[in-house]
């Protein structure tokens, strides 16, 4: 099946968006599907003042290319999958998930300083990050550490790290790499557990639109789609909503799925995590099982306390 017009592809026009959308496009190429791309400003890219948190939607990095979608003015769009909330707009259907980039966090430093970082250390430090999720973890490590705000493209979150005299800021290796951007004093978080698809690229459709459905076919990685779903299974049984202290992480090596989440109180102070291996017949069940088990440890606490901190 050939488009006889282009595939409209469209993307934020951050760089690490327009990096991540001609990826889409080199694909399509290869299996000489024609595209082009339609680069859209965003509400959550316009406003660099308010924290994530704060705005008060769900998806304000996708609501703009929704709404290009649903008025048929692009095909396709492109999004890091992480920032898409679990349940998407009527009509608008998720089409392939790309094979995934690094999935962790990493603090860029001023020196190799962290690698003596004690947990639970009294020493004072400034680590930069908005995101509550980071920072819940962070203080679960480190919890006389102080955190500050950062918004902004990771161009900008450099630049603002360069001109302070913060020990560090947080972000995602997906970025990072894909930017060219690894700096050389930067450390892997392994003990911190990623956003539910986090260095994953996720491509929608309008659900009737045959064509591009059929199109992106070939964009699609199945390993990455299932790992992915899991995590957003767990986010979704959990709270379905973004900007939560919510983390998942799921990985398949030979035929079997090991998965771990987490839940921590927004202080840092509590937290419970799941870990549980899935065979390929439960991959589709493994998000709901995880989170069952969580919630059975006792993390509904934890999450009425997100609930009531998102009221106020
Ligand atoms: N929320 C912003 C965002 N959305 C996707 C990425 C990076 C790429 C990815 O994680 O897929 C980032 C930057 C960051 O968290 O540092």
């Amino acid at each position: 099946m050939k488009p006889t017009k282009p595939i409209r592809i469209g993307t934020r026009d951050s760089r690490l968006a327009l990096w991540q959308a001609q990826q889409v496009q080199q694909i399509l190429s290869r299996h000489n599907i024609p595209s082009e791309l339609v680069p859209v400003k965003s509400d959550g890219d316009l406003d660099l003042v308010t924290p994530l948190y704060a705005m008060g939607v769900e998806g304000v990095f996708t609501k703009t290319l929704d709404a290009h979608l649903l008025s048929n003015r692009i095909d396709i769009a492109v999004h890091s999958m992480k920032d898409v909330p679990v349940q998407l707009p009527q009509g608008v259907i998720q089409s392939a998930v790309l094979e995934r980039g690094p999935t962790g966090d990493v603090l860029v430093a001023k020196n190799d300083d962290y690698l003596n970082w004690k947990e639970h250390e009294l020493n004072e430090r400034i680590i930069a990050t908005g995101s509550v999720r980071r920072k819940a973890q962070w203080w679960h490590r480190f919890p006389n550490h102080r955190l500050e705000n950062i918004r902004g493209n990771l161009q900008t979150r450099m630049k603002k790290l360069e001109a302070e005299t913060w020990q560090g800021a947080i972000f995602a290796a997906a970025g990072l790499h894909r930017m060219e951007m690894m700096q050389e004093h930067t450390f892997e978080l392994d003990w911190m557990l990623p956003a539910p698809a986090q260095g994953a690229i996720m491509v929608v459709c309008r659900e009737e639109d045959v064509m591009s459905k059929e199109c992106c076919k070939v964009l699609n990685h199945e390993q990455t789609a299932a790992c992915v779903q899991a995590e957003r299974d767990f986010l979704a049984a959990l709270m379905g909503g973004c900007a939560t202290p919510i983390s998942a992480l799921a990985t398949i090596r030979n035929g079997v799925m090991s998965f771990e989440g987490n839940i921590l109180s927004p202080d840092g102070k509590q937290k419970f995590e799941v870990k549980m291996q899935f065979s390929e017949k439960d991959f589709e069940e493994a998000g709901r099982k995880a989170a069952a088990d969580i919630l059975e440890q006792g993390a509904e606490a934890v999450l009425a306390l997100i609930r009531k901190n998102k009221l106020k």
